[in-house]
């Protein structure tokens, strides 16, 4: 039987941990069958990102809607997105096929704005059209806690905070938004928190003491999309990303001299999360 169809808008990792493979990997492990619109070729390894390839924007498009009229995309995420004049030509092929809120399709945007060691994967420009093309057209947006700051110049330190960071990214006009807290490294666990502008869910989970965590919130965002292709609530879809994010922490490898991968292949013995 054919499985739900998702579509990964994203760049490529050349160390195979993060990006489109990251993605493609997650897709497979939740039994969805993945497609993928190619942003940014990067070179990359675990250490670090030494290059960037911007595909062009109407590529970027056209992309999206081959696949979409022929295949049918049940849900859609984004990644590393390079660049102003790819978002804007995303906006305008997401509008053209009914991806979005306002659309059929639910669609994660993952704000990626920097690699784990820190190298920039977004121009300092496209922030703004992020917030303005693609905030409002989201179903779920995703930030790590480096781009809460870099969007709404909050600094994120405990659950007041994160709850405020949730609020000021809700009236970017997202239905629900993601504060991720693997970056809040003081803390005991890893609690994300999912707001919808009335209620704020907690998503509890342990924190693992690991250098391994490469790929981890593309691997998130990608469990939830799955998920939401299933035709899952939003807010069961983040539950199961999060189940399935904390077991691919916990399994996470070592590779290379940097920051290995988190490693979801252990969804594929296992009956369910
Ligand atoms: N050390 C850890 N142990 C357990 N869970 C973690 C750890 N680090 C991150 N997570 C979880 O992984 C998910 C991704 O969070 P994070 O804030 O690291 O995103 P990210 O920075 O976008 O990821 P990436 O590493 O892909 O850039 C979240 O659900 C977070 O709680
Ligand atoms: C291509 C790419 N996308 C996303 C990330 C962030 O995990 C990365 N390091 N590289």
């Amino acid at each position: 039987m054919t499985p739900p169809t998702v579509l990964t808008i994203a760049g490529s990792d050349s160390g195979g941990g993060a990006g489109i493979q990251a993605d493609l990997r997650a897709f497979f492990a939740c039994g969805v069958h993945g497609m993928t619109a190619l942003t940014a070729v990067t070179v990359q390894n675990t250490i670090g990102v030494m290059g960037i390839h911007e595909i062009p924007p109407d590529i970027v498009a056209a992309q999206i809607e081959a696949v979409a009229v022929d295949i049918g995309v049940q849900a859609a995420k984004t990644g590393m997105l390079a660049n102003a004049d790819i978002i804007q030509a995303i906006a305008g092929a997401a509008d053209r096929v009914g991806i979005g809120k306002d659309g059929h399709i639910p669609f994660i945007v993952d704000p990626v704005s920097a690699s784990m060691g820190g190298d920039q994967l977004l121009r300092d420009d496209a922030l703004e059209a992020l917030r303005s093309e693609l905030f409002p057209r989201a179903t779920v947006i995703t930030p790590n806690l480096d781009e809460v700051r870099l969007l709404t110049g909050l600094d994120v330190t405990d659950m007041a905070t994160q709850r405020e960071a949730a609020e000021a990214l809700y009236a970017y006009g997202p239905e629900w938004v993601l504060v991720k807290a693997g970056h809040m490294r003081n803390a005991e666990d890893c609690v994300d928190l999912l707001y919808n502008g009335t209620d704020f869910h907690e998503l509890p989970g342990p924190r693992f003491d690991t250098p391994n965590t490469h790929g981890g919130g593309d691997t998130l965002a990608s469990a939830i999309t799955s998920s939401l292709a299933r035709g899952s609530s939003v807010p069961e879809a983040v539950a199961f990303g999060k189940r399935f994010i904390v077991r691919s922490v916990r399994d996470a490898y070592p590779l290379g001299k940097g920051h290995g991968p988190v490693s979801p292949f252990w969804r594929l013995s296992a009956d369910e999360v």
